[in-house]
């Protein structure tokens, strides 16, 4: 990917109602050109809906800027080609093959009625490797994995070259040598040509691993924001996924989140004694 201009991006007083209930209140957060946010929080947290209004893909009050611009403002293929959005679960078409789908993701750079030229193949196929999905190309997509299919939807993005990438828990499906190849290539990106990333993620140690900065959602408020080290704290954890967990530091210095065990089975039942277990 070519260095182009960075680009940030500013959440303020986000506020989004579906079927008539809030679920995000006044949330603000921003990410600087070239940074990485991972949004954390449990299940229903927000993130995704989050995440989706930064994509414009939810009615929001409140405003999110892109770069210079509100994004409400720009019109879809310029937003299209400023950002490029991951879905949690996207719905794919069967009968496309793997090359015809990453394609799509150069049309927000095709004028209207145009057809991807050597350039737009050349930019699928460099995504395609990337991810390693290539060797797939000619294969239709109801024939893959899950995990496979996942990476074809990261090559469909990063073949739009985008200047901000919204990844809504893009690992989900992978194994751990394709969650770290997907996450150590994001992270090239943004270093080497400063790429922007906003991401969801479940994994906190993965989180605090890859992402500068961290914004824990619960109930659809911001709960706390900062480094990984700020936020990622046993306490802060606990009480809002109630769950106990040891935070260490890690190799890097940065926090290892490991849940702690509850020995012998449920709270209350007295751990076995070791004379009582077989062998
Ligand atoms: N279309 C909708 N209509 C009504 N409520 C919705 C709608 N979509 C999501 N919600 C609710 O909004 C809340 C936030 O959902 P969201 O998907 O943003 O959470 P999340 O933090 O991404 O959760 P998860 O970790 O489970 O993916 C949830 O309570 C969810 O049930």
């Amino acid at each position: 990917m070519a260095a182009l201009p960075v680009t940030d991006v500013r959440v303020a007083d986000v506020s989004v109602i579906l079927d008539r209930a809030p679920v995000l209140d006044a949330v603000s957060c921003a990410v600087s050109g070239g940074g990485w946010l991972a949004l954390i929080g449990p299940n229903g947290a927000g993130k995704t809906t989050l995440i989706r209004a930064m994509a414009g893909l939810v009615p929001y009050a409140g405003t999110v800027t892109v770069g210079a611009a509100e994004a409400r403002a720009m019109r879809p293929r310029e937003r299209a080609r400023l950002l490029a959005y991951v879905p949690q679960e996207p719905v794919l078409p069967p009968d496309l093959s793997v090359e015809q789908y990453v394609l799509l993701g150069r049309t927000p750079h095709l004028g209207y009625l145009a057809v991807p030229g050597g350039h737009d193949r050349r930019r699928a196929h460099a995504a395609m490797e990337r991810v390693d999905v290539a060797r797939f190309a000619a294969r239709r997509l109801a024939r893959l994995s899950g995990g496979e299919r996942q990476r074809v939807v990261i090559a469909r993005a990063l073949a739009a070259d985008p200047r901000v990438l919204l990844l809504d828990e893009p690992t989900s499906m992978l194994d751990v040598g394709h969650e770290q190849q997907v996450l150590e290539l994001v992270d090239g990106l943004r270093r080497e040509a400063g790429l922007t990333v906003v991401s969801t993620l479940h994994d906190l140690t993965v989180a605090g691993q890859y992402a500068d900065q961290l914004v824990l959602l619960d109930g659809g408020r911001v709960v706390a924001s900062g480094s990984p080290a700020a936020v990622l704290t046993e306490a802060l954890i606990e009480s809002v996924y109630s769950a106990r967990v040891r935070v260490m530091p890690g190799d890097d210095g940065h926090p290892v989140v490991a849940p702690v065990r509850h020995p012998g089975g449920p709270a209350g039942a007295p751990p076995a004694a070791a004379a009582d277990l077989p062998g």
